[in-house]
């Protein structure tokens, strides 16, 4: 089997993501936008900007070269941030031959068109089949992955054989790779988690305590879940990694740059300020707009996500936001159920 793989993108994820090829014993060619990037890593084996004090495999190589990072590989990796997702992907396309395979692990959309990513891949690189596709997601900090903690994540690939393609080559004593067909719900549930991660970080950022946490990652996993289904994705995904496992990772952890900007602001920093001083990607303000976007295109109700939008976009206080999410008419917990019950008498 040819162990060979291009990963495109040499931020925190993408670099974690690249030592765990390495560690695999993969040929690991890794795509950095900035000769800075490309000389340390051939030099010093760091990424200090992005993963301070971890120490990479010296059989790493970089470049700023797509062409060269990309020549004679069968397997790709990208893991650039969503709003450069289109971008890279265009540039990457003459050089990406039919047969090859294809993983992303972006979680966003796209900022123009509201596109999932893999929507994306189809229209800028037509000569891939979709069954070449696959998305990898999970609660899986790079921080964490970078220091072989144990960790979890899934492959979703609409041809099995693909996803396995990319979970025999990720999958090691520290980070165990399940498989999934759903690849809507797999990109959906990484993206809209971002979102409710945003919303935590407010919540403890005015000390609202433990059940405000609990009940903005219960009732924001139903607004997702609803959402997701109404786009295609399989409602089960969203108990998986994909979906609750990423959303308690990125809503509770201390690594999250969702959490902390969301944190920032409840503190009276401004938006831009707060982006400022993250230093990486913060998915979920892009993702806000998106969500709001799908959600009205689809018609599917998001009191959190459109509170957490007003917040963001439309200078509403975090107060007033929840005075207003808690004073909502009155609503049974989950429909399905209470429409189901034969039982439940009025
Ligand atoms: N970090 C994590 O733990 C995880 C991240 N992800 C997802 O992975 C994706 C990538 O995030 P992550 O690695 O964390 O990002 P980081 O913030 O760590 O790094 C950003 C990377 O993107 C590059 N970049 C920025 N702008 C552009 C551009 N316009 N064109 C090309 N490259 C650009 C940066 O290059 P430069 O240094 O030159 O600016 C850098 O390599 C995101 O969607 C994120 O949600 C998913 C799971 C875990
Ligand atoms: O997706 C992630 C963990 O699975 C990263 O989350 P943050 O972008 O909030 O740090």
């Amino acid at each position: 089997m040819d162990r060979s793989v291009a990963v495109i993108g040499a931020g925190s994820w993408g670099t974690a993501l690249a030592m765990v090829l390495a560690d695999n014993g993969c040929k690991v060619s890794l795509w950095a936008r900035r000769q800075e990037v490309v000389d340390e890593i051939l030099s010093e084996h760091t990424n200090s900007r992005y993963l301070p004090g971890v120490k990479l495999p010296d059989s790493i190589v970089a470049s700023t070269d797509l062409e060269f990072v990309l020549e004679g590989t069968n397997q790709v990796l990208v893991v650039t941030p969503s709003l450069a997702f289109r971008e890279t992907i265009k540039q990457m396309s003459p050089f990406i031959k039919p047969g090859i395979k294809l993983l992303h692990a972006t979680k966003g959309f796209d900022s123009q068109n509201l596109e999932r990513l893999s929507q994306v891949i189809e229209q800028e690189i037509p000569q891939l089949h979709p069954f070449d596709m696959a998305v990898l997601s999970g609660p899986s900090h790079a921080e964490e992955v970078s220091r072989r903690s144990p960790t979890t994540v899934v492959v979703a690939s609409e041809k099995q054989a693909t996803a396995e393609l990319f979970q025999d080559l990720l999958m090691n004593a520290y980070f165990r790779v399940y498989t999934n067909p759903d690849v809507i719900g797999t990109e959906l549930g990484g993206a809209l988690k971002n979102i409710i991660a945003l919303g935590v970080g407010f919540s403890d950022g005015l000390e609202f305590g433990d059940n405000a946490r609990a009940a903005l990652i219960t009732r924001g996993l139903t607004e997702i879940s609803r959402l997701g289904v109404s786009m295609g994705a399989a409602q089960m995904t969203f108990a998986g990694l994909a979906g609750v496992g990423d959303l308690i990772v990125t809503c509770t952890s201390k690594h999250s740059r969702n959490w902390r900007t969301g944190f920032q602001l409840a503190q009276g920093k401004k938006l831009e300020e707060a982006l400022a001083s993250m230093n990486m990607v913060v998915e979920g303000v892009n993702a806000t707009k998106a969500a709001y976007q799908l959600a009205e295109r689809h018609q599917v109700v998001m009191p959190i996500t459109f509170a957490i939008y007003s917040v963001l976009f439309e200078g509403k206080r975090i107060r007033q936001a929840v005075e207003e999410l808690m004073g909502r008419g009155k609503t049974h917990e989950i429909e399905e159920v209470a429409r189901l019950s034969m039982k439940w008498k009025s």
